[in-house]
């Protein structure tokens, strides 16, 4: 159940390079910086923000992205109750290495339904002329690996970037609530039992 101000952790997956540090920043410092120094193992800042009339505070765990620091950021993944899967449209590699980002946050988060987990796709740097991935290619891979929302962003002029963690935390209130409906629902069905057992005697 979520507390009417809830921490909620939302982390960043992608290759070195795509933006991730860059997006972060940009949504919490409203800041950007052409020349960022890649990220050693993990990084985090809290943001906090309403949405839909509930206060959250947006704990982002930015991580590094190149192969070399895998075993410094993959002991972060658990608990995170939110993953932002990141590309670049102008890096056609980062597109295809979607998938293994997935496979490693859902083995390494241990996250036991990944078909209802929420994870959102980040297409970036969409001020950068020379696309290599197609937003229609982009929305289809989303389609048929789990209806993920996607969002294409730039952190350089901060096209969507605040869209883009607000649908995430839209999707994380929403199945909060939904859970929540189900325990309401479990709780009246103990009732109906009750009034059956003691029809029963
Ligand atoms: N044109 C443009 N450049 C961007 C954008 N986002 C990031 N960059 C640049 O791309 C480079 C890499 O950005 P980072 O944010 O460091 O990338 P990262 O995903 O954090 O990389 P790792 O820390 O190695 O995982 C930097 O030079 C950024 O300035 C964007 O939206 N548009
Ligand atoms: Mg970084």
């Amino acid at each position: 159940m979520m507390s009417k101000s809830s921490l909620l952790k939302v982390i960043l997956l992608g290759d070195g390079g795509v933006g991730k540090s860059s997006l972060m920043n940009r949504y919490v410092t409203n800041k950007f910086d052409s020349h960022l120094f890649h990220t050693i193992g993990v990084e985090f800042l809290n943001k906090e923000l309403e949405v839909d009339g509930r206060q959250v505070t947006l704990q982002i765990w930015d991580t590094a992205g190149q192969e070399r620091f895998r075993s410094l950021r993959t002991p972060f993944y658990r608990g995170s109750d939110c993953c932002l899967l990141t590309f670049s449209v102008d890096d056609g590699q980062s597109f295809h290495n979607l998938a293994n980002w997935k496979k490693e946050f859902t083995y390494y988060a241990d996250v036991k339904d990944p078909d209802s987990f929420p994870f959102v796709v980040l297409g970036n740097k969409l001020d950068v002329p020379e696309r290599q991935v197609s937003g229609e290619d982009a929305r289809q891979w989303c389609r048929e690996n789990g209806g993920h929302p996607y969002f294409e962003t730039s952190a350089k002029d901060a096209t969507n970037v605040a869209s883009a963690f607000e649908e995430a935390v839209r999707r994380l209130i929403v199945s909060d609530d939904k859970d929540d409906q189900l325990d309401l629902n479990n709780t009246v069905d103990m009732h109906r039992k009750r009034d059956s057992e003691s029809t029963c005697c």
